[in-house]
């Protein structure tokens, strides 16, 4: 039987196979949890958290299952790309960023994260299970998942998968951490020199501190009054995928009460301003005046079982595979803050598609334009 939800990292995955009951939300979920109902709870929340979750109880279910096998060789099980379009055009995002950008200056909102979207229409129904594999074989640290969507809900059944670099938090026994990714680089991998530079830059560079930091108060506002002891690093340190340097901020705690799970932790959590910005109501607002609907896209993914442990990952670097495999939806946005560059942002956007075109192998499709060079400090 295939796996209906994969969440893998570090040659390990945590696989839940079939489906025995549904949640469409999360607080139903963490009841079922809670009465003994329900052994674990799997899969995604929705950006929007309005809009239907989709997480369920597997039927089988493995938190710590072997690695994936690898992708077939070179072209096998990857669907031709036959056409794609982006939402907003390119020339559009560059305006919705700097009216943004006038925002952040006016002190109406002082971090918002915009996104745009790439619709891929493939030749050949997509494997979920083979695009996995390759969204894991191409992460340095194997991360990964997949989550099968409900077909009865108001949002479009399939599969979400990609591989996100976020943790949103996990939860062993007492100890909470997450480690929330903000402030974005490309990587220049060909040149070290120019590699580490490129990551000097990120990490003296206000502007992405600044769009950092609201991140770490977000999320320290929501564990600090439920941990007993928690550790904030002060500055970020670099994170970085293949492609791309992030600043990162490891936080680690010590609950006080052991009955926040980390579906709760998640749901409290969710969205920091890694996905929506700050104040989280005036950015929430503007996402939603601005931007079509987001679906899973930013959301959660993740698992937590009846002792309240768990891990959820936010919900990047991927995309929605329709029901027939014929079309992938991937997001990829930016925070934006009054020092922002709309043409860098822009640039940012094609660099965060990058996991998804490589997993169907059409890694140049965007590179039409080249990236700008990002102002220093
Ligand atoms: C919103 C995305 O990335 C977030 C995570 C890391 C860095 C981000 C940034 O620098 O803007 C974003 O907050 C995305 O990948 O679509």
């Amino acid at each position: 039987m295939d796996p209906t939800f994969v969440l893998s990292q570090r040659g390990r995955s945590a696989v839940g196979r079939g489906i025995r009951q549904r949640w469409s939300s999360g607080q139903d979920a963490a009841r079922a949890l809670r009465a003994g109902d329900a052994g674990v709870v799997v899969g995604c929340l929705p950006f929007d958290t309005r809009q239907p979750a989709a997480l369920f109880e597997p039927e089988s279910w493995d938190p710590d299952a072997a690695a994936l096998p690898g992708p077939g060789t070179s072209a096998t099980g990857v669907p031709t790309v036959r056409s794609w379009n982006e939402e907003p055009e390119p020339h559009e995002h560059v305006a919705r960023v700097a009216r943004a950008v006038e925002l952040a200056r006016s002190g109406a909102l002082d971090k918002v994260v915009l996104a745009r979207v790439l619709r891929l229409d493939l030749a050949e129904p997509g494997d979920p299970l083979e695009l996995l594999r390759r969204f894991v074989a191409d992460d340095r640290e194997g991360n990964g998942y997949l989550v099968r969507l409900p077909t009865d809900s108001a949002l479009p059944g399939g599969h979400m998968i990609g591989s996100s670099p976020e943790v949103l938090v996990r939860r062993e026994g007492l100890e909470v951490s997450t480690h929330p990714l903000a402030g974005t680089a490309a990587r220049r991998p060909e040149d070290r020199n120019l590699d580490r530079e490129a990551a000097l830059a990120l990490q003296t560079s206000h502007k992405d501190l600044d769009e950092h930091r609201y991140v770490v108060d977000a999320i320290e506002a929501v564990l600090r009054p439920l941990c007993a002891e928690l550790d904030v690093p002060p500055l970020p340190t670099l994170a970085h995928t293949e492609r791309i340097w992030h600043l990162g901020t490891t936080i680690r705690g010590v609950l006080a009460d052991p009955t926040h799970t980390a579906l709760d932790l998640a749901a409290a959590l969710h969205p920091t301003p890694a996905v929506c910005g700050s104040p989280r109501l005036a950015a929430l607002r503007h996402i939603l005046d601005t931007e079509s609907p987001r679906g899973y896209y930013a959301g959660a993914v993740g698992w937590c079982d009846a002792s309240g442990d768990g891990h959820w990952r936010v919900l990047l670097r991927g995309g929605h595979l329709a029901e027939d495999g014929l079309s992938l939806t991937a997001h990829a946005g930016g925070g934006i803050v009054a020092e922002s560059d709309p043409k860098a942002e822009l640039a940012e956007t094609r660099l965060k598609f990058t996991p998804v075109l490589t997993a169907l192998g059409v890694q140049d499709l965007l590179e039409t334009v080249p990236a700008p060079p990002r102002p220093r400090g």
